[in-house]
């Protein structure tokens, strides 16, 4: 916690904010810890007052104009993550969602990066479509007659963990079989902020604070189990090398001089192995330095190791569950969008009965004249190639990602960010749902409406889409450049590709094979409401549903 004693001579005194702001990080505190995460509820209010960039902080800057994400997030950004936000996330070990400079995590990211490449992916997607399909046939108990509806929001972040583990881990965790889908393992922290403002929990004080403060001692169980699945499978990655390892792996012991051919790591197995030859490999590299070296065997350290399979674990189940929920919720109130893309699934899909193949529910390449009507009534454009891609991006938008802004430090050196001059050391941010929510780029922002994703072809006498800068209408934008849920720049999401796939694979199945009849009308009216970091988008309706097995002649 900061506070400033001399505000006058302070860098960012000509930054408007509230004077309680300036003064102190406490200011945000309330609104994280006592209002549970109604920050960005609030930023809202304080843009409205205070104009497009606020003092937030003593020593931070909100930005309210969706130019500013793609400035501060930009390819090649040095800008370091806010150690102090991250270390909500940071477990002892860490992981690279908690390096703070982007250049340390890009060595991680490295050695991720094939593992979570589309290539390698591909040959995984049967493995998603294994568990998508026990999804589905779960859900078919809860049909109207057996009068147990399902509630999708337990639900589907279950299909997210079980398909992540599943993907990752040699023994998934096993998480779809429990009753109403409401296992342990998908119970989230109702105050992950605590730790932001109160990082050191070993003090007794501290910790008898969280405790009053927060679902802490229940938690911490829970986590531990799961930390104790993780320490399994790298435990037996480790037997495949070696009989006996230590907190300090000595690579070559463990893997043997012969392993250091790249090439040869498969991408398509569980991640241990994987992880474990491929820094084995680079250290082997004749080029790799010993400053290097040194970095690459702390890596292969147990616990670090850990680290990185329980940040995977939690970096792509919710995030993934969200979009889903989100997505699922937005096709039940919209009656002509969910037939649609009914149509086009039954159409595309194989008709000897067997499932479709991922490859093929990417590129649907589904007519969609009808769907363009609907959305652009009365317009003249030719008739349109459509996916189920659009529905996604769609789900994407508006669940957001991560809707607690990513706080960057600025530097090295100052930055212009709007056209300002930012000193160095200022942290600054902006929520993704300041872009997604712009009613300029995206007209009645709030509305579930994929069609806004179809770019028409442009006709003559047209601007030129990637030229125009900020538009005055939807038509003129390079709408992708504002689709922020995976975020932008070198701490982007890494693990899009394969979000993508399950995304597809996921909403493919379960609008292809199952009908939701929710238990009480949803209306399409109510707004998405978010509070958090993590906690999904939500409205004041469960998504409680009844489930009827669809049946086309095909089946
Ligand atoms: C719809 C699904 C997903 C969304 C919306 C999403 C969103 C995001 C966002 C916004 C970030 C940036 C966070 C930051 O700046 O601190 C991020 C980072 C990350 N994501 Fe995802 N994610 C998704 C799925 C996944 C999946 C499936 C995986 C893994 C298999 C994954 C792994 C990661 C990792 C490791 C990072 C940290 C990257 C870094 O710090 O350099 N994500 N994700």
């Amino acid at each position: 916690v900061h506070f400033i004693t001399k505000s006058q001579q302070h860098p960012l005194k000509r930054f408007p904010g509230p004077l309680l702001a300036k003064c102190t990080t406490w200011y945000r505190a309330y609104f994280e810890l006592v209002m549970n995460g109604g920050w960005v509820r609030q930023l809202e209010k304080l843009h409205a007052v205070y104009g497009p960039i606020v003092r937030v902080g003593p020593n931070e800057l909100h930005f309210g104009d969706p130019r500013a994400y793609n400035e501060i997030h930009a390819p090649g950004s040095r800008f370091h993550k806010d150690s102090a936000l991250y270390s909500i996330f940071g477990n002892k070990a860490g992981s690279v969602f908690t390096i703070p400079d982007p250049q340390d995590a890009a060595v991680v990211r490295n050695i991720l990066a094939p593992y979570l490449s589309r290539r390698a992916i591909i040959p995984r997607a049967a493995i998603i479509q294994e568990k998508v399909v026990e999804f589905v046939s779960r859900l078919t108990t809860h049909t109207y007659e057996s009068g147990t509806a399902v509630n999708l929001e337990h639900a589907l972040p279950s299909v997210a963990l079980e398909v992540l583990t599943s993907l990752i881990f040699v023994r998934p965790f096993n998480v779809l079989s429990a009753p109403g889908f409401d296992h342990p393992f998908l119970q989230r922290s109702k105050n992950i902020w605590i730790k932001k403002y109160l990082p050191n929990i070993n003090n007794p004080v501290l910790l008898t604070l969280m405790r009053f403060l927060s679902d802490v001692d229940q938690l911490a169980k829970i986590f531990a189990d799961q930390l104790k699945l993780v320490r399994a499978d790298l435990d037996l990655a480790l037997k495949g090398v070696s009989d006996h390892h230590d907190e300090n792996l000595n690579t070559t012991e463990f893997l043997g001089e012969s392993e250091n051919d790249a090439t040869h790591i498969a991408t398509d197995g569980p991640l241990y192995p994987y992880l474990l030859q491929k820094i084995h490999s680079q250290i082997q590299k004749p080029a790799t330095s010993v400053h290097a070296v040194q970095r690459l065997q702390r890596l292969l350290k147990h616990r670090r190791l850990i680290g990185e399979g329980f940040n995977l674990r939690f970096a792509g189940t919710d995030t993934i569950a969200n979009t889903c929920v989100v997505g699922v919720r937005c096709l039940l109130s919209n009656k002509d969008v969910r037939e649609q893309l009914v149509k086009e699934l039954d159409e595309a899909w194989p008709k000897d009965g067997s499932d479709i193949a991922f490859e093929d529910l990417e590129k649907l390449p589904y007519l969609v004249l009808n769907f363009l009507q609907l959305s652009q009534p009365g317009s003249d454009y030719p008739p349109i190639l459509f996916s189920q891609t659009v529905v996604i991006k769609e789900s994407l938008r508006l669940s957001h990602g991560a809707v607690s802004p990513l706080g960057r430090v600025v530097g090295p050196g100052d930055a212009v960010i709007m056209g300002e001059t930012i000193p160095t050391g200022t942290i600054v941010g902006i929520s993704s749902t300041f872009v997604h929510l712009n009613p300029e780029l995206f007209p009645e922002p709030t509305k579930f409406n994929p069609g806004r994703w179809i770019k028409a072809p442009p006709r003559s006498g047209d601007i030129d889409l990637e030229k125009t800068d900020f538009p005055s209408t939807f038509a003129e934008i390079n709408a992708e450049k504002y689709l922020v849920s995976y975020s932008r720049g070198p701490r982007s999401c890494i693990g899009i590709h394969v979000a993508w796939c399950e995304l597809y694979i996921i909403f493919g199945f379960l609008f292809r094979k199952l009908e939701f009849v929710p238990q009480a009308e949803l209306d399409p009216s109510q707004p998405l409401r978010f509070d958090d970091f993590f906690l999904p988008t939500f409205t004041d309706d469960p998504l409680v549903v009844f489930v009827r097995e669809r049946r086309t002649s095909s089946d």
